[in-house]
């Protein structure tokens, strides 16, 4: 088998996992495992980030309308995510291959250490030949602390791990210029960086157990398609999906990917809600840092510097109209940032290594 990547994630949606009347779909989990296990063995590396712990739940228990929505969810999946894995454990079992279950919270990406810890526990399962299920860790984390759905999970686990493409499947062929349900509406089959921005078309409206929706399916997928990694957005209840993906025999929604992104840029894409300062910049800083040429962020293009950040943490750099324009890593604490505010001749706050810009994705 001709293979055009040689890591890849696959996140598979609650939907492609549940049958209509909600219970589990054995049977398609079973086609799935059959043919990750097959890439697998022609030596592809397979990372499936998996949803369906909430769906398996339901179909073990009820739980009352009189509990919230936040203990339903725990209950449903922390019973649920059982049932899950040791599913996906036979059904690899099948084809002599290993499975492991990877549960992880949005506070696992917070620091660069911690990040990279987890890296390494990928990175040993795979050079064992283990197949990482990943899934949120439903069962803490709770509310802000969430990822908006398991498309973004799989978005920063493909960026930690250089993954060459990400694969989103789920109950559509791909992003319509209208209602998917509607048989005229047009599918989308290419997006590039100079595709127009399409969002208009896309409804809020989610698939029958779904989280995000494809509004951040598709914001999830240009970013990383921004890093480097190609997206396909594709339908996982159609046969043989991800052989005819890579085979490129089936009609999807493809994200081209521009230039790969360093892995400490990677990481500080991703670390947005880890920021601890905010440093605020003139126009001409912002016309420096957005123009052609690799600027580093200096002292006399800062306007204002807010909150305490330490050296080596994110902060958030914003323009004149509070316009989020980007984050970087400080070179320095915010005592010394406020020191040297619109001062010539200072070394750089931000260096443009370890800087990451909006225009970026
Ligand atoms: N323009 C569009 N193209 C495709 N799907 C769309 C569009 N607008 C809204 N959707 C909805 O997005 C759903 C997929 O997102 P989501 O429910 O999060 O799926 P999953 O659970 O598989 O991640 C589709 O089932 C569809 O109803
Ligand atoms: N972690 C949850 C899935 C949440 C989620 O993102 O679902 P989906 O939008 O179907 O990918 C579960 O296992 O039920």
């Amino acid at each position: 088998m001709q293979l055009p990547y040689k890591r890849i994630i696959v996140k598979v949606g609650s939907n492609v996992l549940t049958r209509k009347d909600g219970l589990p779909d054995q049977e398609r989990m079973e086609q799935l495992v059959s043919q990750v296990a097959r890439l697998r063995e022609a030596g592809l590396e397979v990372i499936l980030v998996s949803s369906g712990a909430v769906a398996f739940g339901r179909s073990l228990i009820s739980v009352s309308k009189k509990y919230d929505t936040v203990a339903a969810r725990q209950l449903l999946a922390s019973t649920g995510q059982v049932h899950l894995i040791n599913a996906f454990a036979r059904f690899f079992d099948r084809h002599q291959t290993l499975c492991s279950q990877v549960l992880v919270t949005k506070e696992d990406f917070r620091d660069r250490l911690h990040y990279l810890h987890m890296k390494n526990c990928f990175e040993i399962l795979l050079q064992h030949k283990v197949v990482p299920v990943v899934n949120e860790n439903d069962v803490i984390s709770v509310t802000e602390l969430m990822f908006t759905d398991n498309d973004e999970l799989a978005g920063l686990i493909a960026s930690m791990l250089n993954a060459q493409a990400l694969i989103l499947l789920s109950n559509v062929d791909g992003i319509f210029k209208g209602d998917p349900g509607d048989g005229d509406a047009e599918l989308i089959e290419e997006v590039s960086d100079s595709s127009p921005v399409f969002l208009p078309f896309i409804s809020a409206r989610r698939s029958q157990f779904g989280r995000g929706g494809m509004i951040t399916k598709t914001g999830i997928a240009r970013k990383a398609a921004g890093l480097g990694i190609t997206v396909h957005i594709a339908n996982g209840t159609t046969d043989d999906i991800l052989l005819r993906i890579l085979n490129n025999e089936v009609k999807h929604t493809r994200f081209t990917p521009k230039k790969s992104a360093s892995g400490k840029k990677k990481w500080i894409a991703h670390a947005g809600h880890t920021a601890k300062g905010t440093v605020l910049i003139n126009e001409g800083a912002k016309a420096a840092l957005t123009s052609a040429r690799a600027s580093s962020l200096l002292p006399v293009g800062i306007i204002a510097v807010r909150d305490e950040f330490q050296k080596g943490e994110v902060i958030r750099l914003l323009d004149e109209k509070e316009q989020l324009i980007g984050l970087g890593i400080a070179e320095y604490n915010s005592e010394k940032a406020r020191e040297r505010v619109g001062q010539k001749k200072q070394k750089p706050l931000v260096h443009y290594d370890y800087l990451f810009l909006n225009t970026e994705i």
